[in-house]
């Protein structure tokens, strides 16, 4: 079920355009043309937030606001007000509104504010996903669902499975989840990093080895592949694996048999293979720097693990997850910067910076400024502001910011800077008010 959102405005132009830009991003969405038919709504729809035009005929957008709230206190309001109406939106926090937008409003600034409150809209269901088989994982973005529905399916065979995919994108995630599916899952997964281990030392680490084999080789091992003997062998870097390891690999998948390093004997593993790889092997396949036959075998199931850009939806759920245990939320204009970033680190680098901006956010709303500048940068340079008018006149009516501003300048001053008391005066509490000075940068 996707999220209800009520749409208050008398303008159908203005109806229509809010509904689309929700509707498409995964909302339901119900209209009002007027108050006391939204009141209505309210009551029999149960919306999860109502999105209302100030300025309505008869009862107007703060009064809907007023007894919408009494009818359910819970009920976020998001109100839309017209530059000159200054007044009226302090008057809206006031009654309880959870923010407001100055007309006119771009979709995507509509888009992050709903989210912001409400939070991301309910995927609506054309895959056949069933959420609890994706252990909590955030799964918004069609690619990426796209994906792990494509693990669910590769979980139920003993296929090889070859993941690709850029750094930090979610191999491994995609590779744990096949092995929770599959028929082997009490069994261990064996999960081995070829990149880091020395070239030395891979073939010991993967086939084992017998007692004295080598020079510190002073007790007998094991060996990966036999470890994961009834379970899943997760060879992570498999790009990195030198090429004459490579022929004992194949052996290996090939005839379900390992020979130990110094070992004369072949030993026989029940191991289920998962390799996941950041490089184009196909290419270094082809220009001979992996095994073509080797390649071949690994890539029976083949998963791509999107880069996060190409799956925008996910950005905001995963950045809120990765916030969670803390009670910060983000601000619209750092949300918008997490959207425009690139993500060359993908989720891993989503998670670093969440982390880092948790620490250093002071109050409970995350900020661009505590964004890495990487993260920052991007957001400056994507989406430049609306261009200033060709003939530069001055604007007869002062932005809602503007007037904010000097509202705030204004109590500050009268106070002596004692910002409980200016809040007061503002009619706000204080902490809306240290918010606002940080949104304004006026601190
Ligand atoms: N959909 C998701 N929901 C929650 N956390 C995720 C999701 N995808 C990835 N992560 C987290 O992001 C981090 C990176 O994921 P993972 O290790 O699977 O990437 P990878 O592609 O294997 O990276 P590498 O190529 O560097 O090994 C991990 O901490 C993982 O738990």
């Amino acid at each position: 079920m996707s999220k209800l959102v009520l749409i208050v405005d008398d303008e159908a132009g203005y109806r229509q355009l809010y509904a689309q830009a929700l509707s498409r991003a995964g909302y339901e969405t119900i209209a009002a043309a007027d108050g006391l038919q939204a009141l209505q709504m309210i009551e029999a729809k149960r919306p999860e937030l109502v999105l209302c035009d100030v300025r309505l005929p008869g009862l107007d957008g703060l009064e809907l606001l007023r007894r919408g709230r009494r009818e359910r206190p819970d009920l976020p309001f998001l109100l839309i007000t017209a530059h000159a109406e200054v007044g009226q939106a302090v008057r809206a926090l006031k009654l309880g509104a959870v923010d407001y937008l100055a007309k006119p409003v771009d979709s995507d600034q509509l888009l992050a504010a709903v989210a912001e409150v409400v939070g991301p809209a309910e995927q609506t269901a054309d895959d056949d996903l069933p959420p609890q088989a994706l252990h909590g994982l955030v799964a918004q973005a069609p690619a990426w669902r796209a994906a792990l529905a494509q693990a669910l399916k590769a979980a139920a065979s003993t296929a090889s499975v070859l993941i690709t995919g850029e750094s930090g994108a979610g191999k491994e995630v995609l590779a744990r989840l096949i092995h929770r599916h599959s028929p082997r899952a009490a069994k261990p997964l064996v999960a081995v990093n070829c990149a880091a281990i020395p070239a030395g030392l891979l073939a010991s680490e993967l086939f084992g080895h017998e007692r004295g084999s080598f020079t510190g080789a002073s007790a007998r091992r094991l060996g990966r592949f036999r470890e994961a003997d009834g379970g899943t062998l997760f060879l992570d870097e498999i790009g990195d694996m030198p090429l004459e390891l490579q022929p004992a690999l194949l052996r290996a998948i090939e005839t379900g048999r390992v020979t130990p390093v110094g070992g004369d004997r072949e030993l026989a593993s029940d191991f289920r293979l998962i390799a996941a790889t950041n490089h184009d092997i196909q290419a270094e396949a082809a220009a001979g720097r992996f095994r073509q036959d080797l390649y071949y075998r690994l890539n029976v199931v083949a998963i791509e693990a999107p880069p996060l850009r190409q799956r925008p939806e996910d950005i905001l759920p995963l950045a809120r997850r990765f916030l969670a245990g803390g009670d910060k939320r983000l601000s619209r204009a750092a949300a918008q910067a997490l959207q425009a970033h690139h993500w060359p680190g993908n989720v891993r680098e989503l998670a670093n910076a969440m982390e880092r901006a948790g620490l250093l956010s002071q109050t409970d709303v995350i900020l661009p400024e505590h964004l890495p500048p990487a993260v920052r940068q991007g957001a400056a340079s994507a989406s430049p502001g609306p261009a200033p008018p060709a003939t530069a006149t001055p604007p007869a009516v002062k932005t809602l910011e503007q007037s904010e501003v000097e509202a705030i300048r204004l109590a500050l001053a009268q106070t002596g800077g004692n910002r409980t008391k200016a809040a007061d005066i503002l009619g706000i509490t204080r902490r809306g008010l240290i918010y606002k000075l940080k949104r304004l940068g006026l601190d």
